[in-house]
């Protein structure tokens, strides 16, 4: 649906203001524009980027999605990303808890991984329904291409400005080397009007305690993220209460994830985030969303680094006792815990197929500064 069609954003409704960066200003290493940036990336780890670049591209993988939901179910679930923590392929709606009572989301999407866009036709993790794999070329490898290109570009921003050596970062997200990178669109079911001329929706007592996508950090490095519809709320520091991003058409969202608070302890900040019913009469829309995940490495060891970084030295120093435990994150076998495994843990302990109980939830969870916001 052309984006020209949908109600607006209503005005009565409290927002939470992001800082608008230029992508083009970015690029050109415009000393200001790159200030801003790392006090967006720092204080709220929230953005809305503008000039990136990605329009047509991001407008034909709107298209991908609708072809692909509309699918029979059956057919979606052909393609289900299972229950072992692999990421990759559908998730349809319910599979996941949105918090520890084990509330279902409402949301459906489908995840395409960034090493089996570049290796098609050839298949690295999995196949994909048609809508998809015919698509492959003409669609999510140039979305793919500008979204690997802008993401990589803000990291090489964070490494220059954490103090890192050249390479830190990069090295540690190379293009061809496997990873949790991948593309997500996501649909939402629009509310149903009670009346033909009904023009805002009255959220039921029910509604307000319940997420279409529940509260959560990012799993990966950098979210490079596309919406028409409200819906997204952050809980910024200091808040108790969540606060609504005004979508902005031609901007982009962007926000640091739970491998980059990790690895530079905690100075770039994975805030948490959720997905609500769209507010006023956007709720009788369906909400449609799509994302860019830029992740390490699988094999990427997750801790600060503070071999590299005289500032990430001074972060680890001023962390409490209880906050370095949280950055050191170890696995079963003592070692330190890998991006690869990092992504597996949270989205194997959010499946309700996966849940024992209440501990199951709090298993899935990463590097909320609030891990009781639901
Ligand atoms: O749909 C949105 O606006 C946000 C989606 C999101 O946070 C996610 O998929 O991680
Ligand atoms: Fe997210």
């Amino acid at each position: 649906m052309p984006a020209t069609t949908l109600p607006p954003f209503p005005d009565n409704v409290q927002t939470h203001p992001l800082l608008v960066i230029d992508y083009e200003l970015i690029k050109k290493g415009d000393a200001n524009e790159i200030a801003r940036l790392w006090k967006a990336a720092t204080e709220l780890g929230f953005w809305y980027l503008r000039n990136h670049g990605v329009g047509k591209e991001v407008d034909e993988m709107f298209d991908m999605g609708a072809e692909t939901m509309a699918l029979p179910l059956s057919e979606k679930l052909r393609f289900e990303q299972g229950d072992d923590g692999q990421s990759f392929g559908y998730k349809a709606a319910g599979a996941n808890a949105t918090d520890d009572a084990g509330n279902p989301d409402t949301v459906e999407f489908i995840n395409v991984a960034k090493d089996d866009v570049l290796s098609f036709p050839a298949v690295t993790h999995r196949t994909y329904p048609d809508t998809v794999e015919v698509r492959m070329e003409s669609t999510l490898k140039p979305f793919l291409t500008k979204s690997l290109e802008v993401t990589n570009k803000i990291l090489e921003v964070f490494e220059r400005q954490l103090g890192l050596p050249e390479g830190a970062f990069a090295d540690r997200h190379k293009m061809l080397e496997s990873s949790g990178s991948e593309t997500r669109c996501i649909k939402n079911p629009a509310k149903r009007r009670p009346a033909p001329n009904a023009v805002t929706y009255e959220p039921t007592a029910a509604d307000e305690e319940k997420a279409a996508l529940g509260a959560h950090t990012d799993f990966g490095s950098i979210s490079f993220l596309h919406n028409r519809l409200g819906g997204l709320q952050v809980l910024p520091p200091g808040y108790d209460t969540w606060q609504y991003v005004r979508p902005i058409s031609g901007h982009a969202i962007c926000n640091v994830g739970d491998t980059l608070t990790l690895l530079s302890g905690g100075i770039l900040r994975s805030n948490l985030h959720r997905v609500v019913t769209p507010p006023g009469e956007q709720a009788f829309f369906e909400r449609w969303s799509l994302v860019f995940f830029l992740r390490p490495s699988i094999d990427v060891p997750l801790y600060p680094l503070t071999k590299e970084s005289d500032a990430i030295v001074d972060a680890v120093d001023h962390m409490t006792e209880d906050d370095k435990k949280r950055y050191y994150p170890v696995s079963d076998d003592g070692k330190a815990s890998t991006a690869g495994e990092w992504f597996a843990r949270r989205i194997k302990m959010q499946r309700l197929k996966n849940r024992t109980g209440p501990e199951s939830y709090r298993a899935s969870r990463g590097m909320e500064h609030n891990p009781k916001a639901i």
